[in-house]
């Protein structure tokens, strides 16, 4: 999840675990929120012009062994079956759910990526996960939400080996500020890496921690903390500003009726909490996983 955060609002700390259980999102690999890379923009209440950026990981866990759990019908076993092949594409490259190889392709050659964003997508693509990491399609969106908001301050829950975050840092301006919550300290050793290389480590504020401790730790002294990092975000978020949800169609079994895993009901659980809620306005987007781009509407 990515949003803009004001200035005052900026140390972090997360537990992207419980945001995805709190929030009916899966838990664990990405933390959550139903895999989400969400995106916001904007803080709670403060007078000041908020621009921030804050960006959360994904909603789901885009662990094997929860794709191949489901009911037991040959239609739910062909639903579990492609769903394992749309997640071992991702995990080869191509990150484009219902793409074609030859789309794809052509969607990648299309988009513009920094050289150390190339880079670092060779290295990750070797490593365990490799299909959590967003696709270059996704982080330039993010990179152009974050420069059409002017963001100044952005989150993201969950960084894996940093690549939709090193493409929002690299739109920020140079007094722009990106706090990074991740748990898992290799992935972020990684991430440094390319942070240092890519010349824009100084932007960037790096939390190993849960997500949600960090997040708490951004919303001084408010006692009423929700627990879910949707919540957590809504509250640092400006008005105007931006949430992004990562993984929404969690590889097509949210449409399938016949899936009802426990995190995939959870993602449409999620979804759908997302489209009853009138405090902001949202857009679906069948980018990568598919993105739910949320806009907060009234103060929180
Ligand atoms: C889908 S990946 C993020 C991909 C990333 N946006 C990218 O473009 O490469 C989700 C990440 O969230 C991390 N994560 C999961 N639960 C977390 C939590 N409670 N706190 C912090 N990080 C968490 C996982 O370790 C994983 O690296």
């Amino acid at each position: 999840m990515w949003g803009l955060v004001d200035a005052k609002l900026i140390r972090v700390s997360t537990t992207m675990r419980r945001f995805a259980s709190a929030s009916s999102l899966p838990p664990p690999a990405p933390a959550t929120a139903a895999q989400a890379a969400a995106l916001r923009f904007g803080s709670a209440a403060t007078t000041r012009v908020p621009r921030a950026l804050a960006l959360t990981a994904s909603t789901c866990p885009w662990h094997r062994r929860h794709l191949c759990s489901s009911s037991s019908s040959s239609s739910s076993a062909a639903a579990a079956a492609a769903t394992a092949a749309a997640v071992e594409e991702a995990r080869q490259g191509r990150k484009q759910l219902g793409a074609t190889t030859q789309l794809y392709e052509y969607l990648l050659a299309n988009v513009r990526e920094h050289p150390v964003l190339k880079e670092l997508r060779e290295e990750t693509a070797a490593m365990r996960g490799s299909q959590m990491q967003v696709s270059p399609a996704q982080a330039q969106l993010l990179a152009m939400l974050a420069q059409i908001l002017g963001a100044q301050r952005c989150i993201e829950v969950g960084v894996y080996t940093g690549y939709s975050s090193l493409a929002v840092a690299l739109a920020l301006p140079e007094s722009g500020r990106l706090v990074a919550c991740e748990r898992d300290e290799r992935c972020l050793e990684v991430a440094k890496k390319y942070y240092q290389r890519a010349g824009v480590a100084h932007k960037v504020d790096v939390k190993h921690a849960l997500a949600a401790d960090s997040l708490k730790l951004l919303i001084d002294g408010d006692k009423r903390m929700y627990e879910e990092y949707y919540e957590l975000l809504l509250k640092l978020v400006r008005v105007g500003g931006l949430i992004v949800i990562d993984n929404v169609l969690w590889y097509g079994r949210v449409a399938d009726p016949l899936v009802n895993d426990r995190k995939t009901i959870s993602i449409r659980n999620f979804n759908k909490k997302l489209l009853e809620d009138n405090r902001v306005s949202i857009s679906m987007v069948p980018i990568g996983d598919g993105m739910t781009i949320c806009r907060k509407l009234v103060d929180t």
